[in-house]
């Protein structure tokens, strides 16, 4: 029987989507803070600053989880949401700069967002007209990750800083792509293990954009909420597997070199920054679910149970590609995706990947519109994504199944110093 208790203290901070924790937010259990600010009625920010919202003492105030009181560092070498572990809310969203908009309009906004992000990210009320709508939430490790598009850069004039590997992805045969849910001038990712704090954060973020910029599109994801498990485990999609396993770990050698743009990368106002891809992939879930659990694990390669490889052992041992049965199949089928998507067949192209699942209701014939908000970060789309997309656009087992609907490709600049707003080395560069 799992335990059901609420743990005491959480150490948040997965790699996305794997079991093990990285310690990348700061945990404060709220208890321990009322236990010094409570006798004053007001509730201490980490800056020490007294801040908004505050409720009155009392014996009966049920203290916080450690789940709300968990934060994220907004300011930092690397922008959040990216290495931070998965969260149980997400909410994406492009914007496009208004008719009339351009550089300065742009900056402003920058700096008015980062503002917002590095108040709520604190578990402070928005800067300005709070809707309260987080009110008594601790920040559930709330992060908020800006990226550019490729269309920005003509609509600011900043065309000669545009980066090379912003070039539009190429069209692939199996995209069922719709245009007006694709791309956009500029990205926001929000995350948060808190319905409430997501939710809080968008609005904040869209209110902020205010004439400078309209919501071009926007979607809104989840993940399993901390603590739902006995343990910490790897996450599950919709279709039931084990996914993130084989993501690269930021203790590994080359997992700087893979996911970020080196300090002394071009464009310059990209150093620590990185590549997100962003794909709203559908699940096929009615045909999915005909198929036998043997047949499941035959599309990945890996067993649906535990996500060990089907050559054997736990989830962490390594694939055999070669091993066989008695009468010489592949115990890892040829077209399976986790063979197929494999750094080693594709000439070291490797991603983090940190998706959200979406479900946005059921179509009229019955069929689920829900699937995989794949989000994956790279140093350069060119040594990541694409050459896997391209492999599995010739056909993996898993591609019957799944369906691209929408696209965007993204510049995340490094993280904003203190005192300095994401993309000032861009804006005022
Ligand atoms: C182009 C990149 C990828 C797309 C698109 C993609 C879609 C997709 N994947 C799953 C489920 C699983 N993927 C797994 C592994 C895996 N997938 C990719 C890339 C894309 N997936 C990579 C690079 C890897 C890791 C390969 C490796 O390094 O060994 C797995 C296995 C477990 C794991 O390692 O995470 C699953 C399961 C779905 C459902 C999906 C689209 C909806
Ligand atoms: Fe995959």
């Amino acid at each position: 029987m799992a335990d059901q208790s609420i743990p005491e203290a959480r150490t948040p901070g997965t790699v996305p989507g794997a079991p093990e924790a990285t310690p990348t937010h700061e945990g404060i259990s709220r208890r321990r803070l009322l236990g010094t600010a409570g006798a004053t009625g007001l509730v201490l920010g980490t800056t020490g600053a007294v801040v908004g919202y505050a409720t009155a003492p009392s014996e009966a105030t049920a203290p916080l989880t450690s789940l709300g009181a968990d934060r994220a560092m907004f300011h930092g070498k690397h922008q959040p949401g990216i290495t931070d572990g998965l969260q149980a809310r997400g909410h994406l969203v492009a914007f496009d700069l208004a008719a009339g908009a351009g550089r300065k309009e742009a900056a402003a906004l920058l700096r008015r967002w980062t503002e917002t992000a590095r108040r709520l990210m604190a578990g402070e009320p928005s800067p300005h007209d709070d809707t309260d709508v987080a009110r008594d939430a601790g920040p559930s490790s709330l992060t908020i990750t800006f990226g550019f598009g490729h269309s920005f850069f003509g609509r600011t004039g900043l065309e000669q800083q545009r980066p090379a590997a912003l070039d539009p992805l190429p069209e692939f045969s199996s995209d069922h792509l719709d245009k007006n849910r694709s791309n956009g001038d500029l990205w926001v990712q929000i995350g948060a293990n808190d319905a409430l704090v997501a939710f809080h954060a968008l609005r904040a973020i869209q209110k902020d954009a205010s004439q400078a910029a309209k919501v071009r599109w926007q979607m809104n994801g989840f993940n399993r909420s901390p603590g739902a498990t006995a343990h910490p485990m790897t996450a599950r999609n919709l279709m039931g597997q084990i996914d993130g396993t084989r993501n690269p770990k930021p203790s590994e050698a080359d997992f700087d070199q893979r996911i970020f743009v080196p300090e002394q990368g071009e464009p310059a106002w990209m150093a620590n920054g990185s590549y997100a891809v962003v794909r709203r992939i559908r699940m096929l879930l009615d045909d999915w679910e005909k198929l036998s659990v043997k047949a499941q694990e035959d599309v990945i390669g890996r067993r649906k149970s535990d996500g060990a490889a089907l050559s054997g052992g736990t989830e962490t041992t390594a694939m055999d590609l070669e091993k066989t049965d008695a009468q010489g199949n592949l115990l890892v089928p040829i077209n399976a995706h986790a063979r197929i998507t494999r750094p080693d067949q594709n000439g070291g192209a490797a991603m983090l990947r940190r998706p959200f699942s979406f479900h946005d209701g059921i179509d009229p014939d019955g069929v689920p519109d829900a699937g995989l908000l794949f989000i994956c970060w790279q140093a350069d789309p060119l040594r990541g994504f694409v050459p896997v997309q391209r492999k599995l656009d010739r056909g993996d087992a898993l591609s019957k199944f799944i369906r691209h609907e929408s696209s965007g490709l993204f510049a995340v600049p490094g993280g904003a110093a203190d005192g300095e707003y994401v993309g000032q080395k861009l804006l005022e560069g």
